[in-house]
């Protein structure tokens, strides 16, 4: 069982697939799911996207620095959004971040993160990597080295890496391993290359799977093969 993992989740996770704002049904999944790990004391950091409400390429005439801040700011607002509804689930929660200054959200300090997980709080990681023209991807692949996981998962609507988009091609077909290098050569885009590329030079072992089937987390964390998993080698 792993016991130190960061989660990456796409603000789709909030809305439900292709829908903007917050499903209360698709929230109380999220809280389900999460429930099942903290139970088991595992050391949790999650970085949450946006795409529930701005993605920086989805607005037409604002400079990509200015769409990007806006992005990044919805990030913080999922977290705090995901903070209130985890406490009221009875889930501890320190939103932590680089881009804002407000009463709910700590400054990231190194020194303090082993501190909430020994107390037993989930982190989350707010506002991707604090700067425009990145995407949570990357920013999670950063927070994934920083917070010393054993693994990044990538929680998703799609159930691993294949060699084309399978919501574009019905012949896609699924990898069960891939190394960094393969996805990156061939610009599989699940994720960015950054991401990639900052993962393969910590060695950070990736996940990605289908965050929507019942008990996937659960099962990721458990080391079972849920998914495409990304390694140095095979
Ligand atoms: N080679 C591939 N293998 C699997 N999925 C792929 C591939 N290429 C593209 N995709 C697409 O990437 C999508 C992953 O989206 P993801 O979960 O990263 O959302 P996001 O846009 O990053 O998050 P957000 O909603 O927060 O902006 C999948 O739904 C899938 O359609
Ligand atoms: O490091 C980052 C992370 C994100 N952004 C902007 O935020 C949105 C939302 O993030 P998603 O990963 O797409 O969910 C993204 O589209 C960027 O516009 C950023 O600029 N830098």
């Amino acid at each position: 069982m792993y016991k130190r993992v960061l989660l990456k989740l796409s603000g789709e996770v909030l809305s439900g697939e292709a829908q903007k704002g917050f499903s209360e049904e698709h929230v109380n999944y999220l809280i389900r799911e999460i429930k099942k790990v903290s139970e088991y004391g595992v050391k949790l950091g999650i970085v949450i996207g946006a795409g529930n409400l701005f993605r920086g390429r989805d607005f037409e005439g604002v400079r990509p620095t200015i769409s990007d801040q806006i992005g990044m700011l919805g990030t913080v607002i999922n977290a705090l959004y995901l903070k209130d509804r985890f406490e009221s689930a009875g889930i501890r929660t320190v939103v932590v971040s680089q881009i804002v200054t407000l009463p709910s959200v700590k400054f990231i300090n190194y020194d303090d993160i082993d501190l909430y997980f020994d107390a037993g709080y989930i982190v989350i990681f707010a506002g991707g990597t604090s700067n425009p023209f990145f995407t949570t991807d990357t920013g999670a692949a950063l927070r994934a080295v920083e917070m010393k996981a054993e693994l990044l998962i990538k929680g998703t609507k799609v159930s691993g890496i294949y060699d084309k988009d399978p919501k574009i091609y019905n012949d896609a077909v699924k990898y069960n391993v891939i190394t960094y290098d393969e996805a990156i050569e061939k610009d599989l885009k699940i994720m960015d290359t950054e991401a990639f590329s900052i993962c393969k030079r910590y060695q950070m072992k990736i996940l990605v799977m289908n965050f929507f089937e019942d008990n996937n987390l659960l099962r990721a964390i458990r080391g079972e093969n849920v998914g495409t998993l990304v390694v140095p080698s095979k």
